[in-house]
């Protein structure tokens, strides 16, 4: 076992005691309450059943069959969502044949931050997270489940669902997704399309047609961003049917695989299996961050992860992943970081050769609970239909093309995809998958934006056709919800590519499908909170240094104290479109390095 790996793990286990204490005492006090249904009055159990058909009544009425609780995250709005309409449905009538009954006990909100992209819901979508985990917990609530599934795919909903499935920890839980769309235009084509339109060379309708081409059916979005990074992670830890992840949507395969995680749920609860509380520990988490760093995956889960993390009782911080990402090689390579997407990345072999490569090099803690069994060589598999019959071949360990996925022996890089950045403006998070040699070292005079609108309009008005570093700031979770400034790449993405060496530092985040740009993101403290980001002036020489981790402005320590407190903080005052009904929110939440989440620590930290 890789020794930093060790370290990194025992260091989270020693800073967690206390937390971790509570959490686990928590889960143990109600596991050992039992079956909640048993402990019910006749009142409470028929409203349970009144919905029901008789034969799932005379099922339910039998105190020993289990009852299995769906949390869906359905919509038809996002394509990722739109399959589960019918999964409730496949999950119950599984469940029936097996002599087991299934209820929805809940829907949470899922958002698009595809459609909510530079625009005012985008304030919204972090706090989702938070929100969607309490409407889990509120949903298990009814506490007549024995065990529960969770229907969730998107940026903020498996986080939140996490969250809030470990708040009921003690009962056995599986993750079960609904697969990404078949590849439409490339994401590299669409990206090229997007600069075409940012210079005026094409107008709304060809880029609208485009698009279209890109986000065209039903599915997980194609790209390797924060969804599909969501799936990564959840397999990682152990909580989603091996290498099923990234099977396409609406298919046969797709179907029995749903069908074989409600089985495995079942198991688990007939055979006084393993609960979430039993799978998830320091050691899922540490294998969640190898497996973020080796694939490449979204920045925001420097966020997420932290946050799913405080639930359980753990406490993680970015020294941790900045550990674990000098020690990890890059293994992968889909869009945003190559030209390849996920649909790519499962045919030459996926999750089974990613997990495969990191058992080999002792990168992963490999003797974890999962929902199939002890250890991760249970995912170095991959599923197929044989004669109608969902089999898990063996022996997924070797890409069958190494322009997506490669090996051990020769990775992309030799260090992982993030990386964090200390200085004299705070500490803040960059994404290093998807740059160049030459992005990696950055000195130039700062551009200072109080918005995304500001610097959009300062390239309308042709102010940019130079080096500069683009500071978007009054962008942290106090202050706005934190949305993502993808909206800025295309702009940003063609100054680089005119030969001028740009970057971005803020205290807002970026996109799953954002990276190439070299971007300093979630800075803390953010501006409002009196960050240091809130005093930097127009043509300030500020010094981005990836290799050495730096990110520093150069101006002397005398000089920035002056300035403390100087500049006006900028608060975003118009609350329209539902942001009204989130001050509390603003008003509570954390820093990124802490979650950015309302929830608190179960205990003072050690
Ligand atoms: O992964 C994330 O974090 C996301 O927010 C996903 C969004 O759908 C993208 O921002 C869309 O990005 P494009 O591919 O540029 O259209």
């Amino acid at each position: 076992m890789n020794k930093t790996i060790l370290e990194v793990t025992n260091n989270i286990i020693k800073r967690s005691k206390k937390n971790r204490k509570v959490y686990l005492e928590m889960i143990e006090k109600s596991k050992l309450e039992g079956m909640s249904r048993k402990r019910m009055g006749c009142s409470n159990l028929a409203h349970t059943i009144a919905p029901m058909s008789d034969s799932e009544k005379e099922l339910l009425m039998d105190m020993e069959i289990p009852n299995i609780g769906i949390v869906t995250a359905y919509n038809d709005m996002l394509s990722a969502h739109e399959p589960y309409k019918n999964y409730p449905d496949i999950i119950k009538e599984e469940l029936v044949k097996n002599k087991a009954t299934g209820q929805v006990a809940g829907g949470v909100p899922s958002m698009c931050d595809g459609i909510t992209q530079g625009k005012e819901g985008m304030e919204l979508s972090l706090f989702s997270r938070d929100n969607i985990a309490m409407g889990t917990a509120i949903g298990l609530s009814h506490n007549v489940f024995d065990g529960a599934v969770y229907l969730g795919v998107c940026d903020k909903i498996v986080p939140g669902l996490l969250m809030g499935a470990l708040s009921f920890g003690h009962l056995p839980a599986v993750f079960i997704p609904s697969g990404p769309m078949p590849s439409g235009i490339s994401n590299s084509d669409k990206a090229k399309k997007r600069e075409e339109f940012a210079l005026g060379k094409i107008d709304k309708g060809e880029l609208l047609k485009v698009e279209a081409q890109s986000y065209h059916s039903c599915g997980t979005c194609t790209f390797f961003g924060t969804a599909n990074s969501n799936q990564m992670l959840l397999e990682m830890m152990g909580l989603q049917l091996p290498n099923g992840s990234f099977v396409n949507t609406n298919t046969p395969l797709r179907k029995e695989l749903t069908k074989e995680a409600t089985r495995q749920v079942l198991s688990l609860v007939r055979k006084d299996g393993f609960a979430l509380a039993d799978i998830i520990d320091e050691r899922s988490f540490v294998n969640a961050i190898v497996g973020l760093m080796a694939t490449g995956g979204s920045s925001n889960h420097t966020i997420h992860l932290i946050a799913m993390a405080k639930i359980a009782g753990i406490t993680l911080n970015w020294d941790d992943f900045d550990a674990i990402s000098k020690v990890t090689p890059l293994l992968c390579q889909m869009y945003p970081n190559g030209s390849l997407d996920v649909n790519h990345f499962r045919d030459a072999g996926g999750m089974g050769v990613v997990i495969s490569q990191l058992i080999k090099a002792g990168l992963v803690h490999n003797d974890v609970k999962t929902i199939v069994g002890v250890g991760l060589d249970d995912f170095c598999v991959e599923p197929k239909l044989e004669d109608e019959k969902l089999i898990f071949t063996k022996d997924c360990n070797v890409s069958r093309n190494t322009e997506v996925v490669s090996s051990i022996e020769s990775p992309y890089s030799v260090e992982g995809g993030l990386k964090l950045l200390t200085g004299n403006i705070g500490r803040s998070v960059i994404k290093t998958s998807a740059l160049k040699e030459e992005q990696l070292y950055i000195k130039a005079p700062a551009m200072v934006f109080d918005t995304q609108e500001g610097l959009k309009e300062s390239f309308a008005r042709g102010e940019l056709n130079k080096d500069f570093v683009a500071v978007v700031k009054c962008q942290g979770p106090k202050a706005n919800g934190m949305p993502e400034l993808h909206g800025l790449l295309p702009i940003m993405g063609l100054i680089q590519n005119q030969g001028f060496k740009v970057a971005i530092v803020t205290d807002g985040r970026m996109s799953g499908a954002s990276g190439k740009v070299p971007s300093a993101i979630h800075l803390t403290n953010e501006a409002i909170e009196g960050g240091m980001i809130n005093n930097i002036r127009n043509d300030d020489i500020i010094c981005l240094d990836v290799k050495n981790g730096k990110l520093t402005l150069e101006e002397s320590s005398e000089e920035l104290i002056k300035r403390v407190n100087k500049n006006k903080i900028i608060k975003n005052n118009d609350l329209t479109y539902g942001r009204f009904l989130f001050n509390a929110v603003r008003e509570n939440i954390s820093n990124a390095e802490d979650g950015a989440t309302i929830f608190k620590d179960y205990e003072e930290k050690e």
